[in-house]
């Protein structure tokens, strides 16, 4: 299967080949610093801006980088496309669709270290970025506690993004940015804010062979985010990154359990962000040609106890 099949595009929408970076907004980078070097296990680099917190998981130069702010929150998510074509395809597809689009400065695309991109907004303000041509290293990442990251045309993980309107969501993110629905499941209504008796929606797209990239959660959200996840290669490293949350006393969001609809096992920690990480392993990929998005009856077959992130 190549990525140049007609199938890649189904649905016309925009050529978004993975989630390259994300960018987050923090009070206290030595706190982000700390859990992202001693937690989660990625590694902390230089970059353009002293200021910042760049972290690396790859090849690719930066795939989180923190910036002060008076602000603890997402700031965005940047997907990447194949190439400057692609960007400027984007740009006209957006324009058609009304989405109003933003050119990345010259000072904003070296400090991203990306050849170009375009900020815009999706109907419920979650911020956007698309770029191409984002730099990537010569030096091999040596993890401090050897685990690898599972990124490649997979992206860097998954995010859960918050929405008001699932129905309208859905549409944006399948018919205008071209994601493919890959699974779904129901919620009470009542469990965000809507009428008791009423049904609300998780849906969950994908735009490579990572089940899910993108997911959305009708209920609004200060930090801008209800998740990111990480995957790495083994069991183990999920398990060694569990003792160190326990060690460095970081707030479980839920148990390690292994999900339904992605077969991912993996916990969710709370970031000085505001916003949970998911870390897992095993997470399924599928074929667009071959999958069928079905109906998930459960959040995992086993754990994922959230009741714990609840406990004072
Ligand atoms: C259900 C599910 C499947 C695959 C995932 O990668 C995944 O993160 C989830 C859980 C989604 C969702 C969440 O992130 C926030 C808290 C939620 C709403 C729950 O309380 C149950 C499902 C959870
Ligand atoms: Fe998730």
């Amino acid at each position: 299967m190549t990525q140049q099949t007609a199938t890649h595009n189904v649905g016309a929408g925009i050529d978004i080949r993975s989630m390259g970076y994300v960018r987050v907004e923090s009070t206290d980078l030595d706190a982000w610093r700390t859990f992202a070097g001693k937690v989660l296990g990625l590694v902390e680099v230089k970059g353009p801006n002293p200021d910042n917190l760049y972290l690396r998981m790859d090849d690719v130069s930066a795939r989180i980088v923190v910036e002060p702010s008076e602000h603890d929150r997402l700031g965005c998510a940047g997907w990447e496309v194949a190439d400057r074509r692609a960007l400027l395809a984007a740009v006209d597809h957006l324009k058609h669709h009304g989405v109003d689009v933003v050119e990345g400065s010259a000072e904003e695309c070296a400090e991203r270290r990306v050849e170009g991109f375009i900020r815009f907004s999706d109907p419920f303000d979650n911020v956007w970025e698309l770029f191409c041509g984002i730099t990537y290293e010569s030096r091999p990442l040596v993890t401090p506690y050897a685990q690898t990251f599972v990124t490649g045309e997979q992206g860097l993980g998954h995010i859960v993004l918050p929405v008001t309107d699932d129905e309208a969501a859905l549409a944006f993110y399948t018919d205008v940015l071209g994601f493919r629905l890959r699974d779904s499941m129901r919620m009470p209504g009542e469990f965000v804010g809507k009428e008791p008796g009423s049904t609300a929606w998780l849906r969950f797209l994908g735009c490579n062979p990572r089940h899910h990239s993108l997911a959305f959660l009708p209920m609004p959200n200060p930090a801008r985010c209800v998740h990111i996840m990480m995957e790495v290669a083994k069991l183990d490293d999920v398990g060694r990154a569990l003792e160190r949350v326990r060690r460095y006393k970081a707030p479980l969001s839920a148990t390690l359990g292994r999900h339904m609809n992605d077969q991912m096992v993996s916990f969710y920690v709370k970031s000085p962000g505001g916003f949970d990480v998911e870390y897992g392993t095993e997470g399924l990929t599928v074929e667009d040609e071959k999958w069928v998005a079905r109906e998930s009856t459960a959040v995992s077959y086993w754990g994922h106890d959230f009741s714990v992130g609840h406990q004072a």
